[in-house]
């Protein structure tokens, strides 16, 4: 095992080590955002019927085909059909039927005028009046064909496939009402440290609030997957063994924070390299540079660092990839946007540094990047009012205040007006 290894080397061992979780049924809604682990085929044809997409009058094209301002044509309205409604009789020449947006195409028809553009003679538009056109409409105009969508026992949402909540409309259309999908990994999330009191409690001295387990907790459930928070362990070897061993037992994913470094505390890596096959320690970014990951009893299990951020910035960046490789997906990273830096910034470093930020549209329409002034690895509070991290690559020079840089979008892409 080598000690130090980039980013992508690391998401590639992370994301290689993950098994698919296996296939449930879930219902129709439950499968928003999910991927398909199946193709799914309609049952019928969608639409299953040839309609009408405007509110106005069914005819043969081939009747108007003379129809002009200066010589109308002039039909008489033999029935009414509203959606939902089937007109049993024929249209004859010279004849037409009043038809409704979503009704049934009479089977003599292959047109529809809407009324806007439709004269009434005599009579109220209804059935019995006579109507005129003054333009000629084209066979299929304002028609939808039935089988437009998909065709019974078409193949209308292939295996891989994520399912949009428009695709829950498309598939419910389609009578396709449970849907095959990997099952959302259960992750354990344990915290470590004997200065962790839960957030329930006031803490006493040297003691602060167990915050990680539930930003982590949070991550995990953005990733689609199903957290499960588990009691607090202090700081011995046995209390992280005991614990990590049960939960490698219980879980899919199980991830620890804090005890990833080389204090006297730290206990993550030799608990993993005792119990399973420890993997990698550390990884070449900043924050976050000590990043646990190995296998125990088969089951993923990646140590955290303690500090707030950098837990933060390994989860975003090696579990969420793995755990939605879990589910299926393909595209495993938050997406990536170039932005121009408002201001110097003087950090340099050997490793990768993920600047926590704020992306805006500049008036011209392309991101500006504004790095938040704390970038102390031990804080949430400036992740919370940012929506980025922008990425200094590793061993560069200060950039200067105009240089173009990547900016990984977090939770709201909506506020950043994309
Ligand atoms: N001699 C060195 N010391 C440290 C180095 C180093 O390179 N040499 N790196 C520092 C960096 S950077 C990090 S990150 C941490 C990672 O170490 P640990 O994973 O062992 O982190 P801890 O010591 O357990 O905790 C660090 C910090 O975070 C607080 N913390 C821990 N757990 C939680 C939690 N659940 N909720 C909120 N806050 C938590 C903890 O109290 C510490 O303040 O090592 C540095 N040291
Ligand atoms: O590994 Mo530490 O993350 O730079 O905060």
């Amino acid at each position: 095992m080598r000690e130090m290894i980039s980013l992508e080397e690391a998401r590639a061992l992370v994301c290689g080590a993950v098994e698919p979780t296996e296939v449930e049924r879930v219902g129709l809604l439950d499968a928003v955002g999910r991927v398909a682990a199946a193709d799914l085929a309609s049952d019928i044809n969608v639409a299953p019927f040839a309609h009408s997409a405007m509110d106005g009058f069914a005819l043969r094209a081939a009747e108007i085909a003379s129809a002009a301002e200066e010589t109308p044509v002039c039909l008489r309205v033999i029935g009414e059909i509203g959606a939902g409604d089937v007109f049993e009789g024929s249209i004859g020449e010279g004849e037409c039927v009043r038809i409704m947006t979503g009704a049934c195409l009479p089977a003599d028809a292959d047109a529809v005028v809407k009324y806007e553009i439709v004269g009434v003679e005599e009579g109220d538009g209804k059935t019995g009046s006579l109507v005129s056109f003054t333009a000629p409409a084209k066979v299929g105009a304002n028609v939808r064909a039935a089988g437009e969508e998909a065709r019974a026992g078409e193949v209308v949402v292939r295996a891989g496939e994520v399912i949009s909540a428009a695709g829950v409309g498309f598939l419910a259309g389609c009578g396709v009402l449970e849907v095959p999908v990997r099952r959302r990994p259960r992750v354990a999330v344990i915290a470590t440290g004997s200065e962790l009191v839960p957030p329930s409690e006031v803490p006493g001295p040297g003691k602060i609030r167990n915050s990680n387990s539930f930003a982590m907790a949070a991550c995990a459930q953005r990733a689609g997957a199903v957290p499960h928070i588990l009691p607090i362990v202090e700081d011995t070897f046995e209390a992280l063994r005991d614990a990590v061993a049960a939960a490698a037992r219980d879980y899919d994913f199980v991830v620890t924070t804090g005890g990833a470094a080389n204090g006297d505390f730290d206990f993550i890596k030799p608990v993993v390299a005792e119990l399973g096959e420890l993997k990698m320690t550390t990884v070449n970014m900043r924050p976050g540079k000590a990043q646990t990951f190995g296998i125990v009893n088969g089951t993923p299990v990646f140590g955290l660092p303690g500090n707030p951020a950098a837990a933060y910035v390994g989860f975003e960046m090696l579990i969420r990839p793995a755990l939605r490789t879990m589910q299926g997906y393909t595209f495993m990273n938050h997406p990536t946007v170039r932005a121009r830096l408002t201001a110097d910034e003087k950090n340099r470093d050997p490793r990768r540094i993920f600047l926590r930020g704020t992306l805006t549209r500049a008036t011209d329409g392309t991101f500006e990047v504004t790095p938040s002034r704390n970038q102390s690895s031990g804080l949430f509070g400036p992740i919370q009012k940012t929506n980025c991290m922008a990425i200094m690559p590793e061993g560069t020079e200060p950039q200067p205040a105009g240089s173009m840089v990547d900016c990984i979008l977090l939770d709201v892409p909506e506020e950043v007006c994309l």
